[in-house]
């Protein structure tokens, strides 16, 4: 980190300031963790590497011991099994092999059977074993690293001590274990409670989520990055990380002046302060007070808003105030406070006309927001959206349900209000799965606006380039595809000239469309990512190909 200084924040803790200029788009900086963990849902099967966290393209696995049998080596892309005793899969035998996996490979399953035992998060409580580990192996790396980590430990262990005694439990349990079994001193001494307690506590505080290189962006692991682990957080950050196996890179997405402080988001930038500042409480045990947190429409995004009752009252008694576009509208937001004695939140509700004194819990508002709520869940509901092919109308339920709050809810809530985003983004996908059971064009237009809608939310939302804008324009870009092969197949169909040449001009449209769409992802992943990342490159040549498809018509 040459061209940043770190300094010390009486309440954050240390923060990392630039000392030279940086521009949007730039590199900031790159690392290798110190140990990384896949997350549990992909510890028991051959997705990604136990050690690396590399993914398993192939899918395929061999045997360890049928590697060893063959005088041809098994296949690069090829996952093997450890057959040392803890059955997880690894990218290769360097990674078999490693050392840090070979001194821990006899206590994988103990770990595993104790979190289960303890209701503890098994890949943190393996990656707790893989560092302290580790620490034996590479103490200098360790000293520097996460030795250096977690200065808010004492504050996190004081809010968080239901959480830690879990731990303390796991780890009482496998020491109790081992010295029934007659385990040898010098490795005893390697499971110290208080040592895996602290480093558990690191990995809540400062570990980092590797996100999946596809256009789910599951996060699909957990690491331990020393430099991004001492940025601090806001919800309108200058710098944005990416991981990719087990390295990080960390980019501006805003020009960054000497002197300013480098900030990057710990949670979803997509999601309203409410949401924001719960999940910021739980996970790394802060209430954030950014500008966007405290404004009181998040900088005119208004993300958290619902139409204020007591001026559209007012509005409503005004024969000119009444606006079909809302700009006229007034919103109410919440101001979020959280007790630390009590552990809950509470929540007022301002309005952004600054005349207005309807600003308290009234009646209507809490009613208002109970609904948000209701349609918030449904639209959420994993249930009513996994496709069961055995149904013959999956979505009907969930289409009927919905009608039920588009009537409501819909028109009282700000368009760029989060509900507002899913909902469109759910309708889209259902849409789209409809296109393809039903054949049906419509159904897929009506999908097409839906994306589009959820791109222009995105856009307003996030002001500055970021992974969900790249992803809703090439959702955006996918989808207009689709479209365009329905109309080239009922173009192809028609004999009527007049036919052909309207649906021609469409066409064209959706060829200009599936251009532009690629071409702002792929801008924007360039600016985020750079542009030797894979995701930029496999971008910038879907936008090259739809480029040449336009040209040619
Ligand atoms: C990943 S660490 C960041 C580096 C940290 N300042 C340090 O000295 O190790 C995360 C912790 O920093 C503190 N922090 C980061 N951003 C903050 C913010 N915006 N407001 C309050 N505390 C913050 C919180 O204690 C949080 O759990």
């Amino acid at each position: 980190m040459n061209k940043f200084k770190i300094e010390q924040d009486n309440n954050r803790g240390r923060k990392v300031i630039a000392t030279e200029e940086c521009r949007k788009g730039q590199l900031l900086f790159q690392e290798e963790s110190f140990v990384s963990i896949p997350l549990e849902s992909f510890l028991q099967d051959n997705k990604y590497c136990y050690l690396c966290c590399a993914p398993n393209v192939s899918g395929t696995i061999v045997n360890t011991a049928t590697v060893a049998d063959q005088t041809t080596p098994a296949p690069q892309s090829t996952f093997i099994q450890c057959n040392y005793g803890c059955s997880m899969y690894f990218c290769g035998s360097d990674c078999a092999n490693d050392m840090t996996h070979q001194l821990e490979c006899s206590f994988v399953n103990k770990f595993i059977q104790s979190a289960l035992d303890f209701n503890c998060d098994i890949s943190m409580s393996l990656l707790g074993l893989r560092t302290i580990i580790k620490n034996k192996l590479d103490e200098e790396k360790y000293k520097q690293t996460v030795g250096n980590l977690s200065v808010q430990k004492d504050n996190f262990i004081k809010n968080n001590k239901a959480i830690i005694d879990r731990y303390y439990q796991l780890i009482d349990v496998i020491i109790d274990q081992l010295v029934k079994e007659n385990t040898a001193e010098n490795i005893l001494s390697i499971f110290n409670r208080e040592e895996y307690t602290n480093v558990i506590c690191s990995i809540m505080i400062n570990s980092f989520a590797g996100i999946s290189n596809d256009f789910r962006r599951l996060p699909i692991s957990n690491g331990f990055f020393y430099q991004a682990a001492l940025l601090n957080h806001n919800c309108e950050p200058n710098s944005l990380f990416f991981i990719q196996k087990n390295v990080l890179q960390m980019v501006a997405v805003q020009d960054v002046k000497p002197g300013q402080q480098l900030l990057d988001c710990y949670t979803d930038l997509l999601t309203p302060t409410l949401e924001r500042q719960k999940n910021l409480i739980k996970s790394k045990n802060f209430v954030c007070d950014c500008s966007r947190c405290t404004s009181p429409t998040e900088n005119d995004r208004f993300f958290s808003s619902i139409e204020c009752v007591f001026c559209s009252f007012t509005q409503g008694n005004n024969s000119n105030a009444t606006d079909a576009n809302n700009t006229s509208k007034y919103y109410v937001s919440p101001k979020v406070i959280y007790n630390w004695e009590t552990q809950s939140f509470s929540t007022t509700w301002r309005c952004n006309n600054r005349s207005c004194s309807g600003q308290a819990n009234s009646r209507e508002i809490m009613s208002l927001v109970q609904q948000v709520d209701s349609f918030h869940e449904l639209l959420n509901n994993k249930e009513l959206l996994t496709v069961d092919s055995n149904t013959i109308d999956p979505y009907g339920q969930f289409l009927k349900q919905l009608s039920k709050f588009e009537s409501g809810i819909l028109n009282k809530l700000h368009p760029n209000h989060y509900c507002c985003l899913l909902y469109n983004l759910r309708l889209s996908k259902v849409y789209e799965y409809l296109t393809s059971t039903a054949d049906s064009l419509e159904y897929l237009l009506w999908s097409v606006s839906h994306y589009k809608e959820v791109s222009r939310i995105v856009e307003s939302v996030i002001r500055h380039p970021s992974s969900e804008a790249i992803d809703s324009f090439y959702h955006l870009g996918r989808i207009s595809e689709k479209c365009l092969l329905s109309l080239i197949h009922q173009r192809n169909a028609f004999t009527d000239q007049e036919m052909i040449d309207r649906l021609n001009v469409e066409i064209k449209k959706y060829l200009e469309l599936i251009a532009t769409s690629y071409q702002k992802s792929s801008d924007l992943a360039t600016i985020c990512y750079g542009d030797s990342n894979t995701k930029s490159m496999l971008l910038k040549e879907l936008s090259l190909k739809s480029n040449m498809n336009k040209l040619s018509l």
